[in-house]
């Protein structure tokens, strides 16, 4: 009962979370700086999740602007969620000096070109997952982003979330003895995502993989604090659309499983799915998403590590000393119960911003190497990775 009333607590706070008044100078602290000003490129779905809502309820962050291909479209955006103004086109974003930080919510295909653009024009970037296309484009753009001396963070938010420390934490502090192997989870139902999803097309940087694979990646890196030494196996489904027409390239992978080497004789697995079919053919299926850690002396499960704040479970099985359940939905840092990891996330950027200290970052490397295992499991596949961003090539042509 308790655990139901907390999720309506948390769920009221998440959709109606308390606006709060945003800082700057006032006549007692004129030295208080001004709110750093968000523009998002993409009337996205993920915006108002990603920080439309989070926004609201920090003080020093003010989503100022949204940019759409279509300007009608990004009016109406603006207007839903009273963003101050709106662009018909993404450089003219990119133009207006007002904007500090610019949060790239684009398809994959498009994550390169624009944050080297934003960059150029001098903004810092919240860039969303996956990083890009390849490592190679991942790579230029966390260098060309220290070059310029500006933030870019890839949006991989539940890493900033308590519940995933903790779990990192049992792990690291040898309770379980050393860690043999890991299972991610990633799986949503059939449906879950339209035909004409972004997430289904090859040239926009599609593939379950690239999509929910890339968490997955990230997550059995950071579990195990190793990089894996190779990919053993994979398995895929590819995604078929309904009335495929007879020219369809079947090269979008809806469901894949890959197995990896670890160092010290460690393995890991991963299994993505973005349409896991009903039971019985009728009977629809809950999203599945976590891992399981097994270890020398017991085993660790972790239930929705990427939406902890909705419901999560950390379920520790000890041989020696039995089995214990624990739930972490505020730690002991920053945070309240209801933060969504999207809202951790942007405190951590805004300390980065503000050259204070952020309680949990992701470092370049982490960046990069998500997106080289991701084309490696993609290579072990046949699938291949997806295409180089035109403006990359062009810019090494
Ligand atoms: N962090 C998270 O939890 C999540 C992250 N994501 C990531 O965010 C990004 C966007 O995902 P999502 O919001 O679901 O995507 P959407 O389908 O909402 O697309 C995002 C934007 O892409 C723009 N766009 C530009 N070119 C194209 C094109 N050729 N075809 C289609 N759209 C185009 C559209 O902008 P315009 O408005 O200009 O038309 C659209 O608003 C992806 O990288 C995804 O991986 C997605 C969901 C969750
Ligand atoms: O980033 C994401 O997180 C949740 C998933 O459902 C979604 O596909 C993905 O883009």
């Amino acid at each position: 009962m308790t655990s139901v009333i907390g999720l309506l607590k948390r769920l009221y706070n998440i959709a109606y979370p308390t606006e709060v008044r945003k800082s700057g100078p006032s006549p007692s602290n004129q030295s208080t700086p001004k709110p750093l000003k968000f523009g998002i490129l993409g009337a996205a779905r993920i915006g108002p999740a990603g920080l439309i809502i989070p926004a609201r309820s920090h003080p020093e962050v003010v989503v100022h602007a949204v940019a759409a291909r279509d300007l009608a479209r990004a009016q109406a955006y603006a207007a839903k969620h009273g963003i101050a103004k709106a662009y018909g086109g993404y450089q003219a974003l990119l133009d207006d000096p007002e904007v500090d930080v610019v949060y790239n919510a684009l398809p994959n295909a498009l994550h390169y070109e624009w944050t080297m653009k934003a960059l150029e024009a001098g903004k810092h970037v919240l860039n969303e997952k996956p990083t890009a296309d390849t490592a190679e484009e991942t790579r230029a753009m966390f260098d060309f982003a220290e070059k310029k001396g500006l933030v870019l963070l890839d949006a991989y938010h539940y890493r900033f979330h308590p519940a995933l420390k903790r779990a990192k934490a049992i792990i690291d502090s040898g309770e379980l003895g050393k860690l043999k192997h890991i299972t991610v989870n990633m799986m949503v139902y059939q449906g879950y995502f339209k035909d004409d999803d972004i997430r289904y097309d090859f040239e926009l940087g599609g593939g379950t993989l690239m999509d929910m694979g890339c968490y997955a990646i990230n997550c059995l890196r950071y579990m195990t604090s190793a990089e894996p030494t190779e990919v053993i196996a994979t398995s895929h489904v590819v995604f078929e659309p309904k009335n495929a027409p007879p020219d369809y390239v079947r090269n979008i992978d809806r469901r894949m499983e890959a197995t990896f080497a670890l160092p010290d004789d460690r393995t890991a697995s991963i299994v993505i799915d973005a349409g896991l079919p009903p039971m019985l053919g009728f009977i629809p299926r809950f999203p599945n998403t976590g891992f399981v850690v097994e270890c020398e002396r017991g085993r660790l499960e972790m239930l929705n590590h990427v939406i902890p704040t909705l419901y999560h479970y950390i379920s520790v099985k000890n041989d020696g000393l039995g089995a214990r359940v624990e739930k972490v939905y505020k730690g002991a840092g920053k945070g309240e119960e209801w933060w969504l990891t999207y809202r951790h996330q942007l405190e951590a950027l805004v300390d980065k911003l503000r050259g204070r200290e952020p309680e949990t970052w992701l470092t370049k490397e982490d960046s990069v190497q998500t997106m080289e295992w991701i084309e490696k499991v993609y290579a072990k596949s046949g699938l291949g990775s997806r295409p180089q961003s035109a403006y990359f090539l062009a810019s090494r042509a």
